[in-house]
């Protein structure tokens, strides 16, 4: 039976020592590493054993406490002198978070509901403040309302949750500004600083607003309402640009007020429990390295569909379409864990060269490896499904892909030739994300001829399904018990549900928690950014200057047929539409 861990409240924190790689279990066995101050410091003490009380604390998504002072954190770069002769207690600390955007979407449907699971789990400091921030006007009772509308006792339906949600709300207050507004950061900042009643305070800025007003935000926060005595960090919502100009435009202009540190670009995907997982299968399980290069790899998929449109989104989704709204971020993010070298360590930055170099070594895409698709609308029976172009905010006659399906391909000794695809689409007939890695044809394979004609259906998949129903599966060649010699395709099945029945924690709640902890390596950095812009940059030109039309589908189908000739181009099937998927 696999060990449920809380990973914050220590109570709970038992965990074997495999769950820490080397370096950090041989000096995890004599230090005792405690919270003292701020998220992001920690204090090391000498002990030569663990006691159940001096159990080391497991928080961050590295899975370790981090290292006591990042040398890159903004903060870190202009630390308090006496911060670094005598840490102060956690007592004298706080944290504050601030929700630019309060009254979004975004916000209620995640970021309160994800701030109030790690208070529920105890990840969240002792002194903490959570502030909403948008134009709307709006009380703190308000604000609390709101919230508790998608608060959700969602962990097991542990008993006490209805306090822990009072207690929550009563931490939850308002301020109401303009996003380009000095003045109105300075009220928030004179209401933080009341909260923070003279402690060392660190504040995180979540901006969940649209775009164009990152920049006003970022500027009014760091020079009206950034901490004086602690650090200041700002989590930025995608999209990041819509190609690689205005990217580096974004990126210049955030640096002109906040250092590259202390910006946390989120990229949800990142925070999923699959994806996370991802390394972890392929670095601590001797079967899969050695198989995971061009020698055994015949093609690797990214899937993504949603089985609903842009519903209430068009306005926004017009403007970027499926390439930048999940191709060139969510899919490609999966795709550089999936494809890069081993890491050095399993630090940010470590990780996060290694996620370059595959960018780096990626190829442009051609409009020849690409298709685009556009929902169109449908009826079933009595239900009629509008199409894209009929939504109010979408113009009748937008080419704005809602579909698109890629071939990307990576020029190095371990990929090359091998082809990654990529297929992503809205208000198709199922929603779903997945990995699926299709292996070569066993070499001499003595059993051939029991698989008639169609030797690419013998070949084993591994499939991580992200989404829904978390599962890795690995697809085998199986004899089908009794006389004779009649083979079955069969599942080696890993079911989340089954085998881990506690539920999974939403990618919100990691992402959060590791910008609390200061834990970068799930954050997308600039040249990160640069290099996935640069991959996508002149396809998304061409389309847009040679205005092509996109192919129109049916809502709730399984998108267009160009996908599989695209696929049948560089001899792939796609995986999902194999009928035993
Ligand atoms: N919603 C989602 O599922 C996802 C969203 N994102 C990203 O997260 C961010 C927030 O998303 P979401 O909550 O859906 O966005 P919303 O459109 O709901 O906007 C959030 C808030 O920003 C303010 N706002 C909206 N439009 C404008 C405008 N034109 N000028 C100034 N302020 C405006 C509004 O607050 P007020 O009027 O009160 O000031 C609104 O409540 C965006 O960058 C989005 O791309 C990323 C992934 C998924
Ligand atoms: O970033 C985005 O993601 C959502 C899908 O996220 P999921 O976690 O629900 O799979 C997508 O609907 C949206 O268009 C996009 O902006």
């Amino acid at each position: 039976m696999a060990t449920q861990i809380n990973p914050c409240s220590s109570s709970s924190t038992t965990f074997s020592p495999s769950s820490l790689n080397q370096k950090t279990f041989s000096s995890a066995k004599f230090f005792n590493f405690s919270r003292k101050s701020s998220p992001s410091r920690w204090v090391f003490k000498i002990h030569s054993r663990i006691s159940p009380k001096n159990q080391f604390e497991l928080k961050s998504s590295n899975g370790y406490p981090l290292n006591a002072i990042s040398l890159h954190d903004g903060a870190a770069e202009k630390p308090l002198a006496k911060e670094l002769v005598s840490p102060p207690e956690q007592s004298e600390s706080n944290l504050s978070v601030t929700v630019v955007g309060a009254s979004g979407d975004l916000a209620k449907k995640k970021i309160f509901p994800a701030l109030f699971a790690l208070f529920y789990e105890d990840c969240l400091p002792q002194n903490f403040t959570i502030f909403g921030y948008a134009r709307t006007k709006m009380t703190d009772e308000e604000l609390r309302e709101m919230i508790s509308r998608t608060l959700t006792c969602r962990i097991d339906k542990r008993e006490n949750c209805g306090d822990k949600m009072e207690k929550f709300l009563e931490r939850c207050f308002y301020q109401s500004g303009q996003y380009n507004s000095e003045e109105h950061f300075a009220e928030l900042d004179l209401k933080l600083k009341q909260k923070e009643g003279g402690k060392v305070s660190n504040r995180l800025f979540y901006l969940s607003i649209p775009p164009d007003i990152f920049v006003d935000v970022a500027r009014c926060a760091s020079e009206r309402a950034s901490s004086k005595n602690g650090w200041t960090r700002v989590i930025v919502e995608k999209p990041f640009g819509r190609d690689s100009e205005s990217s580096g435009e974004l990126t210049r202009s955030l640096k002109k007020y906040l250092a590259e540190d202390q910006i946390f670009r989120i990229d949800h995907y990142l925070g999923k429990e699959l994806v996370e997982n991802l390394s972890v299968l392929r670095f601590s399980n001797l079967v899969f390295e050695p198989l995971w290069s061009r020698n055994y790899i015949r093609n690797v998929q990214f899937i993504f569909s949603e089985d609903f449109g842009t519903e209430g989104r068009g306005g926004y989704f017009d403007n970027y379409g499926i390439i930048r709204d999940i191709m060139q971020n969510h899919l490609l993010q999966i795709l550089a864990l999936f494809a890069m070298e081993t890491p050095v360590t399993l630090d940010a930055e470590d990780v996060r060269n290694e996620k370059v170099k595959v960018l780096r070594s990626m190829r442009r895409l051609q409009l020849e490896d690409v298709i685009v698709g556009q929902y169109k609308g449908h009826s079933k029976g009595a239900k009629t499904y509008a199409g894209y172009t009929d939504d109010p905010t979408v113009p009748n006659d937008s080419l704005t892909p809602t579909f698109a399906a890629a071939a990307l391909f990576i020029d190095n000794a371990r990929w090359d030739g091998v082809p990654f695809l990529m297929k992503a689409g809205k208000a198709l007939n199922t929603r779903r994300a997945e990995i699926r890695v299709q292996f070569r044809h066993v070499p001499g394979n003595l059993y051939k001829r029991n698989f008639g004609m169609d030797l690419d259906k013998a070949t084993n998949e591994l499939v991580l399904r992200v989404q829904p129903d978390e599962a890795i599966y690995l697809k085998i060649n199986n004899k089908i018990p009794g006389l004779g010699m009649r083979f079955d395709r069969s599942d080696l099945n890993l079911l989340y549900s089954t085998r881990y029945p506690k539920e999974i924690p939403d990618a919100y709640e990691r992402l959060l928690l590791d910008a609390i902890e200061g834990e970068r390596r799930l954050f997308i950095r600039s040249d990160e950014l640069d290099a996935a812009w640069a991959i996508f940059t002149p396809l998304l030109k061409e389309l847009e200057a040679k205005k092509i039309s996109p192919e129109l589908y049916p809502y709730g189908s399984r998108g267009p047929v160009g996908a599989h000739y695209l696929a049948a181009k560089y001899d792939v099937r796609w995986g999902d539409l194999a009928g035993d998927d």
